[in-house]
């Protein structure tokens, strides 16, 4: 839309005579002159939140409603846009304008789209892949009957797939064509996301010709974004990008053309790739919980309560070796109580340092004084690293509450091994205001890269080198080993990962979500309220 565009017109709204205005800031409404009683009454909706306009049907029997017959002819549009409803939570609400002749009310439509023609982030073409058996087994009916009508409103075309296994999703994005597309959405839980976006990474590497084996390859970002619409069991990178686990508003946000980006870790063990994750990757507590939580799927959700009470009673330890590189790039750690909000300054701040202490390294190759890697031997009940603060229902402020979506680091918590009281006590304190870092036997740790190797591999392998040196076999090199572990499971976005020993990386930035990050409570109060509390999707 040029610059020229302005619009200036009496309409009727709720049988009662505005002044709107449209340019290119939005659109705006006001009463003339303001009975006094009232007070005066304003609206407006910036155009980054102006989701469709159309014109608007009329039935005979609004057309023979008195005020309507004064009007020489009946013609009208209807604006759909966004409204905060509390904070968090989005709903697409509607505003019929009434125009005095067909040539007035044709002018406002056009110009209306073409003002929504310009918002050039906004995604026409989408690949949709739901999981019909995420969460309560709801994907398929929240996407038809909360989803589809609203992308369908702002004339988005839709490609979907329902998923017929496992992996189905991934594979099937080895294979499409992302040109196609200006998104990916996904319908479901954790587990689906990280479907979703394992198949879009290893497409993009591939593409680009680079080796996920290779753990000291620079990742390419991938372009196309991914939409999560939430339908699964626990929903923590929905909620911990988005605010709430809600259908609606993570469609507004597709719809809007938002985009967050969002750091990945990847797992290797040796010279092979095992998994990425953006939320939590967990030994001890949160992967036992997750394995013996798989073997309850049957019992949706609360699987994780039940598992979760086993667990916590069972109190397993494991001994083992954790190093890591502190993250020296950025100013922000993980007890500041700086949480990440939308346009987070500490991320973009991370992200600019971090470009250039990884040209310094290269220059040197890869030598700096400040890469001092830490060891820390232990008995731990729990070893996490949150890539983002991993807030859920469960636990509104997440495993780390001031960690970061795109600042290129993880929070390292290494929970030793201490009394079943101290446990819960540090498992409760997810759910209140209280530091669930302060405890003695809790450290965390704010880093770029870290490795684990469990006591036992480590036994295995004095004795591998041992045989090795006589016998001239190592078989630990390989990344299935021969040997058995009694260790735990990694808990890597939900998915269960079995490996003794492990190297992380985070990658600053390699995907990009239809997201915000989390909005600061002052933008649900600036939202407009509305003469017309109509919700077109709210009701479904
Ligand atoms: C006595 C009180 C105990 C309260 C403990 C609260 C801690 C809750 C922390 C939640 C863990 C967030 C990490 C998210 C993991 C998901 O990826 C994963 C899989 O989610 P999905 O089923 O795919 O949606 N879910 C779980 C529970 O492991
Ligand atoms: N049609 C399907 N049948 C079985 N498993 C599937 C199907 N589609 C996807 N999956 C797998 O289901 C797992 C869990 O999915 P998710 O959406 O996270 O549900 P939940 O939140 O209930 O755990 C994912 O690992 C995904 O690969
Ligand atoms: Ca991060």
């Amino acid at each position: 839309m040029g610059d020229r565009i302005r619009l200036s017109s009496s309409l009727l709204l709720e049988q009662r005579a505005w002044q709107v205005i449209l340019d290119r800031e939005g659109l705006e409404w006001s009463q003339p002159q303001p009975p006094s009683a009232r007070g005066e009454e304003s609206f407006s909706v910036p155009t980054s939140e102006i989701i469709a306009v159309e014109e608007t049907e009329i039935d005979e029997k609004q057309s023979n409603r008195r005020k309507w017959r004064k009007m020489s002819k009946r013609h009208a549009f209807t604006v759909y846009y966004m409204k905060r409803k509390r904070p968090h939570c989005w709903r697409c609400k509607e505003a019929t304008f009434w125009c005095v002749d067909e040539q007035l009310c044709n002018q406002w439509i056009q110009a209306l789209k073409e003002l929504i023609d310009s918002q050039t982030s906004r995604p026409k073409r989408l690949l949709v892949y739901i999981n019909p058996f995420s969460g309560k087994k709801q994907g398929q009916r929240i996407y038809e009957q909360k989803v589809a009508p609203l992308f369908s409103l702002a004339s988005i075309s839709t490609e979907v797939v329902v998923t017929e296994h496992a992996n189905h999703a991934k594979d099937n994005l080895s294979e499409v064509n992302l040109a196609n597309y200006d998104g990916i959405v996904c319908v479901g839980g954790d587990g689906m996301f990280s479907d979703v976006m394992h198949g879009l990474i290893g497409r993009t590497q591939k593409d680009s010709g680079v080796d996920q084996n290779d753990p000291t390859a620079p990742l390419v970002p991938c372009k196309t974004r991914i939409g999560i619409i939430p339908a699964g069991s626990t929903d923590c990178i929905c909620y911990a990008t988005v605010g709430i686990n809600d259908p609606v508003t993570s469609a507004l946000h597709i719809i809007l053309g938002d985009s967050q980006p969002l750091d990945v870790s990847s797992v290797h063990r040796n010279k092979t790739f095992l998994k990425y994750f953006v939320s939590l990757l967990g030994y001890g507590f949160y992967g036992d919980v997750l394995k013996d939580s798989e073997e309850k799927r049957w019992m949706g959700s609360v699987r994780y309560d039940f598992a979760g009470f086993k667990t916590f009673l069972s109190h397993h330890y494991y001994e083992g070796t954790v190093s890591f590189l502190p993250a020296t790039h950025t100013m922000g750690c993980p007890r500041d109580g700086r949480s990440c909000k939308t346009k987070c300054r500490v991320c973009k701040q991370s992200k600019r340092q971090l470009e250039q202490l990884q040209k310094f390294e290269k220059d040197r190759h890869g030598y700096d004084r400040r890469n001092q890697w830490h060891v820390i031997r232990g008995k731990f009940l729990a070893i996490n690293a949150a890539n983002m603060s991993c807030a859920c229902p469960r636990s509104p402020k997440g495993l780390s509450p001031s960690a970061h979506l795109a600042d290129g680091c993880a929070d390292l918590i290494l929970v030793h091994k201490c009394s079943r009281f101290n446990f819960l006590r540090y498992l409760i304190r997810h759910t209140n205001e209280d530091d669930q870092f302060n405890f003695t036997f809790v450290e965390v740790y704010r880093i770029r890269k870290f490795h684990f190797t469990s006591q036992q591999l480590e036994d295995s392998d004095d004795i591998h080198n041992m045989q090795k040196k006589h016998f001239g076999r190592f078989c630990s090199d390989q990344p299935t080993c021969c040997c058995t572990f009694s260790g735990s499971t990694w808990n890597c976005d939900g998915e269960t990962l079995e490996s003794p020993a492990i190297q992380v990386e985070v990658h600053c930035q390699l995907i990009k979500l239809f997201a915000r990050g989390i909005e600061p409570p002052s933008k649900y109060e600036e939202s407009p309220s509305m003469v017309q509390d109509r919700s077109y999707v709210g009701r479904l």
